[in-house]
């Protein structure tokens, strides 16, 4: 073991492939203990190290439970996070259970027969083989075309501009200054290797079936050798993770290639060999822990003592083994832009018909741009799904012995895999996929097997709710968004704060280069969010999960940089659509303008579907032709369009307005006195917006195959390519900007206005004239509803109105504004006197269900 803990892993995340979003470090938090060295971790004492193991599970069983909790506003969120039901925990095992016997392959330990199915349900061990679901599911063992570089899949130039080094002119003396800890933690710089040859396949590392335990059989493992003592907890750990493992691995090789794999192995033949050869080395201390273990196996029938099969994996084969930061092999595959990768990624959920059962394939990574590169962070997605070297076969592990990364080879950013500290002959290549994911049901899916002793439990890491996404919710709602846009919109230019925030953030011109200025100006205010989160999050994270300091400052780190990577994915695909639109991005005009005084009239006083003329229209079967001319005439005379001071008098007009509808009969079927209390609203809204929509687009197809959708989905959906176009709606960048944050929504221009009900655009006023023919109690708007929508206007303003109450709203509105937004916009409290009349005006009318 060397001394110094593992450099960080840099630039470089694993996907899973579709719904996930990873995030470098994320639960690296894992972390304190994994960076610890085996002599520190053998300081702590047996009894310490079962409480954090306890920890451990306890924090991924409650991590689970915390996805079932309500989720805010957030309409763009991935919907398969919150669905599922299953936990991790026992009663699981039920189902799963009843999967195993399925499995005719299936080796049974067991010499009295009996099945798996024996076991006991409500037991709350935590040791064991209990495995959820998902690790029942053979793993994919994938063909594909092996390369011996990148292939570009699209936009061949832009890609080669962001795989391309660009060191910065001080690079030396930068580099010298991080080493002795001066610079920026946040300028990562590009790490320059010299071209290495990769080790060669079949003769310094081989492919092979390999086999994992998971944590609860480590535990199971450790248990069983409780009493030797004079075995430390450090030793039972490496006989575990090193002996017992390499041994497992060196007897289930024969069955690679054999298409008779199965998918779970006993252990016990593994440990009698591992105690043949200790009895011919005379290593009797071996020798006794074998025995006690098969002692154990033997006499403890209803624990299972078993692996699972991960599929290939590399081990390595040089007798010599390999030394530390050593050369393994690049991570080559297909290379697209990510704006590609997520249409295909949309164009799989589609074909998947949006099923909750998570696929099985994991074989995508991030390669970033360093962020202290001179043209700074951005990235593309290595996919070695179809086309790909061995790199792609390497098991994730908690405890890696290698690690991905981003290095400077030759001038250009490539993935390579190093390793970390010396590997042993037989010793199985492994790094840490450092990927998370935002739907649950794949974080169930993805049990580890890495078998070490800091296992996670699952080798992806959830994200996307609980307390890492507190900071947004309370500080970058929905109308906090467009507040930032709005202004973006508005000044239309980049300041030198702008500029400065975003160089800091590592955000350069390979990122931002071409864009419009307000899209420039926009993305610098959601770095100063994302650095505001940055700041505040480590407390929350704190408080809601209890976790350590350290751990979650790690964890809030993981979340910074996953917000700058969204940023990152949200420009490239918006720059993608715009180039199509317009040619050049830069000529993508600001997707919301302020309406003048003058189209603010015509908007809601005289203009063609305007409020007044919609209510004139909706209200028309309801009311007397005497009436309506009447107040026709009257609207005309009230007119503000010829005032010096167009919206002081607009208002005037708009409160004469609601004042003489209020007190119109009602019935059920029309509510004047609803109808006046929207009309108040919109008169104290001070600020509109034009949503500025650009030309609907369809990009050229991407080619989904059926190893694209899993087995599940590829049996089903036949064999041969499937054509996949997306077609990009006239508001698909707005939604995308203000949902940056978020990648697996097709069409966030849909989620901003669904997410915009109430709270952005006010209902339609033909929501309080209906064509019904009885009261019903949707319909109804009495003292509850007023009380409801007060509570939403004052104490949930950025949450949308919900869709089963008598309001009605336009699925594409064209204007936004609202009393809301004008708080937000003004950094005030919403105007009193508008609360004030709508909380005290007295009640004209009483239909049957209003209460
Ligand atoms: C990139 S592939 C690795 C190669 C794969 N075993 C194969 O046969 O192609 C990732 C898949 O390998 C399996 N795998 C990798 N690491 C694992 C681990 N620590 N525990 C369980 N399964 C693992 C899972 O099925 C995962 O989806």
């Amino acid at each position: 073991m060397g001394t110094s803990s593992p450099p960080k892993p840099r630039g470089i995340t694993r996907r899973r492939c579709g719904r996930s979003v990873t995030i470098a470090q994320i639960l690296k938090p894992s972390s304190r203990q994994q960076r610890q060295s085996f002599s520190e971790i053998a300081k702590v004492t047996e009894y310490a190290s079962d409480l954090e193991i306890r920890r451990r599970l306890s924090i991924l069983n409650k991590k689970s439970m915390d996805s079932d909790s309500e989720t805010s506003d957030d309409f763009g969120g991935s919907p398969e996070s919150s669905r599922s039901e299953s936990k991790i925990t026992v009663s699981d095992t039920k189902s799963d259970l009843g999967l195993q016997q399925d499995q005719s392959v299936i080796s049974n330990s067991r010499e009295d027969g009996s099945s798996m199915a024996d076991e006991s349900f409500d037991d709350d061990r935590e040791w064991g083989a209990r495995m959820t679901k998902a690790n029942l599911v053979p793993p994919v063992t994938r063909k594909y075309e092996v390369i011996d570089q990148y292939v570009i899949v699209a936009d061949e130039d832009a890609v080669r501009r962001k795989m391309q080094v660009s060191l910065p002119e001080d690079y030396a003396e930068k580099l010298t200054a991080q080493r002795n800890g001066a610079e920026e933690v946040d300028m990562e710089l590009p790490e320059v290797k010299d071209y290495k040859p990769r080790k060669k396949l079949g003769d310094e590392v081989i492919k092979q079936e390999v086999y994992g335990i998971d944590p609860y059989t480590h535990n199971l493992l450790l248990d069983s050798m409780a009493e030797e003592s004079d075995w430390s907890l450090l030793d039972k750990h490496l006989f575990i993770e090193d002996v017992l493992l390499r041994s497992l691995n060196k007897q289930i090789r024969h069955f690679t290639g054999t298409g008779i794999t199965p998918m779970i192995y006993p252990l016990q033949p593994v440990i009698e060999e591992i105690e043949r050869t200790a009895e011919d080395d005379h290593d009797f201390r071996t020798v006794r822990v074998c025995r006690a273990i098969l002692r154990a196996i033997d006499s403890r029938r209803e624990d299972k003592y078993v692996a699972y099969r991960k599929g290939l994996g590399v081990v390595c084969n040089k007798q010599e083994g390999f030394g530390e930061d050593d050369f393994v092999v690049e991570f080559l595959g297909e290379v697209y832009p990510t704006w590609k990768w997520f249409e295909k990624q949309d164009g799989i959920r589609s074909l998947q018909k949006n099923n909750k059962d998570p696929a099985l394939e994991f074989d995508s990574i991030y390669l970033e741009r360093p962020k202290g590169d001179a043209d700074g962070y951005d990235l593309v997605v290595v996919d070695a799904m179809h086309k790909a070297n061995y790199s792609s076969r390497i098991c994730h592990s908690c405890r890696p012995n290698c690690e991905a990364k981003v290095t400077a080879v030759d001038g250009r950013y490539q993935v390579g895999i190093y390793s970390v500290r010396k590997i042993q002959y037989g010793e199985e290549i492994t790094f840490d996929y450092n990927s998370v994911s935002e739907s649950k049901e794949e974080y169930e899916a993805s049990v580890c097997l890495c078998g070490s002793q800091v296992c996670r439990g699952s080798y992806l890491n959830l994200t996307g709710e609980g307390a890492f996404q507190k900071v947004l919710e309370e500080w970058h709602g929905i109308l906090d968004r467009h507040q930032l846009m709005i202004e973006s919109c508005e000044v239309n230019s980049v300041s030198e704060e702008d500029y400065y925030d975003l160089g800091r953030a590592g955000l350069g011109s390979c990122l931002l280069g071409g864009l419009p200025a307000w899209l420039i100006a926009y993305s610098a205010r959601l770095v100063r969010f994302i650095n505001s989160e940055r700041t505040k999050l480590p407390v929350v994270i704190l408080t809601h999960n209890l976790e350590e300091k350290s751990d979650a400052e790690v964890q809030a780190e993981g979340v910074y940089n996953q917000r700058l990577r969204n940023l990152a994915v949200t420009l490239d695909k918006v720059r993608y659509v715009m180039r199509c639109i317009f040619g050049d991005p830069k000529k993508a005009p600001p997707p919301l303008v302020r309406l003048s005084p003058k189209e603010v009239v015509s908007f809601l006083w005289k203009g063609e579907g305007s409020l007044v003329e919609e209510l004139l229209q909706c209200m028309a079967p309801h009311v007397d032709d005497n009436v309506l001319n009447d107040l026709k005439s009257k609207i005309l005379d009230h007119d503000p369009s010829g005032s010096d001071d167009i919206l002081k008098e607009l208002k005037r007009s708009l409160l004469w307005l609601r004042d003489e509808i209020r007190y119109l009969p009602c019935t059920y079927k029309c509510r004047h006195d609803a109808a006046a209390d929207l009309i108040h609203v919109y008169a104290y809204t001070k600020c509109f917006f034009k949503i500025q929509g650009y030309k609907s687009v369809t990009s050229p197809p991407v080619y989904i195959s059926p190893l694209d959708l899993g087995p599940k989905f590829s049996k089903k959906l036949g064999p041969g390519s499937h054509e996949y176009r997306k077609t990009y709606g006239e508001n698909y960048c707005l939604g995308q900007l203000i949902f940056w944050q978020i990648q697996t929504n097709t069409e966030p221009d849909g989620s901003l206005f669904r997410a915009s009900r109430g709270c952005l655009s006010l209902p339609d006023i033909g929501s309080f004239y209906a064509e019904v023919q009885k009261p019903s109690r949707q319909r109804v708007y009495g003292p509850k509803t007023i009380r409801f929508m007060l509570g939403r206007m004052e104490k949930q303003p950025q949450r949308p109105w919900p869709k089963d109450r008598i309001w009605s709203f336009s699925s594409s509105p064209k204007v936004f504004g609202s009393p809301m937004l004008d708080a937000v916009l003004n950094n005030t409290v919403m105007d009193r006197e508008m609360v004030h009349w709508l909380k005290n005006r007295p009640p004209v009318f009483q239909a049957m269900w209003d209460r």
